[in-house]
């Protein structure tokens, strides 16, 4: 298994200053993490833990009061070994879609409202390639049929098309020039449960056809169920936990990812959906040692000071950081 993307003890925080006073949200804190080639890689927490500013980070997309202050990402892409913080904007411009893409949340972003889709395709793909009019065209009417989307969509204007449609000619513009690394942020939310499965479906299909990498962020570990290899869990601002998808469904260690899975609607209806007591903590002035730890049943002293370190958990790549699950580890092993 090769690594496509890397972030190494990766620091970035939104620094402001306003009426003389500085204000430093850990946003993203200290992040490791390495996604291999071909492989849906999920990123899951609740809102405010810093999954939008860990996927601009490792975009590359990002401008102040943004800062990564410590750590690298780095792509390996075509053999080469290329560090995110040193590349020239003529080299960002060059992978942008092209080998890095990007889906963004609301698909108004990209489509332009007062054209038709079809000369948005050719507005897209020109820019990238030397193409004419009707060899765009040609190259948009293949992909979109290949991907089962409906060929008239063309001659739409972006709010004639359902919600959904939107968001599947958006994944289909966004992922037309074959990208080795694309990055979905919440590509299914604010869609209701059926377009939503019409979603997955797309991205899984173009994930599998060219065995892309799929980085997708949502807050719903019911969307991660069905489509991620693996998952990491973000709890403000770090890694918590980080498995396979089904050890995180099935053997959660950390506390926080438990309630996450507890969260989960179930088909068994004698299992009680649990939610999670308070909320996520600011991030200027995060909680000392676990900074899950306020919220945390299983609490104990030193979880009160001392930050847990990751460990791992077993020979498939099952990591958390946790105090509890170290000293049952421990009391296990001795
Ligand atoms: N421009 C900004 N300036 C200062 N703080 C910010 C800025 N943008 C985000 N934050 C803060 O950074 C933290 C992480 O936010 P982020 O949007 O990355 O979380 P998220 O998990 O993606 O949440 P959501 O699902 O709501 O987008 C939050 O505390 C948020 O308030």
């Amino acid at each position: 298994m090769s690594t496509i993307i890397e972030a190494d003890n990766l620091k970035a925080y939104y620094i402001t200053k306003a009426y003389g006073v500085e204000r430093t949200v850990k946003a993203v804190d200290n992040i490791s993490l390495k996604i291999n080639e071909g492989e849906v890689y999920g990123i899951a927490g609740e809102s405010g833990c810093g999954k939008s500013t860990l996927l601009k980070v490792l975009l590359g997309e990002f401008e102040p009061p943004l800062t990564v202050v410590d750590g690298s990402v780095t792509y390996h892409l075509d053999n080469q070994e290329i560090d995110s913080a040193s590349m020239s904007k003529a080299q960002r411009r060059n992978l942008r879609w092209k080998k890095i893409s990007y889906i963004p949340q609301g698909s108004m972003h990209v489509l332009n409202p007062v054209r038709r889709i079809r000369a948005t395709f050719h507005d897209f793909i020109s820019a990238h390639l030397n193409v004419t009019k009707a060899e765009s065209l040609k190259m948009t009417q293949a992909y979109l049929s290949e991907l089962g989307l409906p060929e008239k969509v063309l001659n739409s204007f972006p709010h004639q098309l359902s919600g959904g449609m939107r968001q599947r000619v958006t994944i289909a513009l966004a992922t037309i020039l074959w990208p080795n690394l694309i990055f979905a942020d919440e590509p299914t939310t604010a869609l209701d449960v059926v377009v939503q499965r019409g979603v997955i479906q797309l991205l899984r299909e173009i994930q599998q056809k060219k065995g892309s990498t799929l980085i997708l962020i949502t807050h719903d570990m019911g969307v991660h169920a069905n489509l991620a290899d693996r998952i990491a869990i973000l709890y403000a601002g770090k890694i918590v936990e980080e498995g396979t998808t089904r050890t995180i469904l099935k053997n959660p260690r950390h506390p926080y990812t438990q309630f996450l899975i507890r969260s989960l609607p179930n088909l068994d209806e004698r299992v009680e959906r649990v939610s999670i007591p308070g909320r996520p903590p600011a991030l200027d002035n995060p909680p000392s040692g676990c900074r899950f730890h306020e919220r945390c049943p299983l609490a104990m002293d030193k979880c009160l000071t001392i930050e847990p370190e990751m460990i791992q958990i077993d020979e498939t790549g099952h990591r958390t950081a946790c105090h509890v699950v170290t000293e049952e580890l421990s009391h296990a092993t001795n």
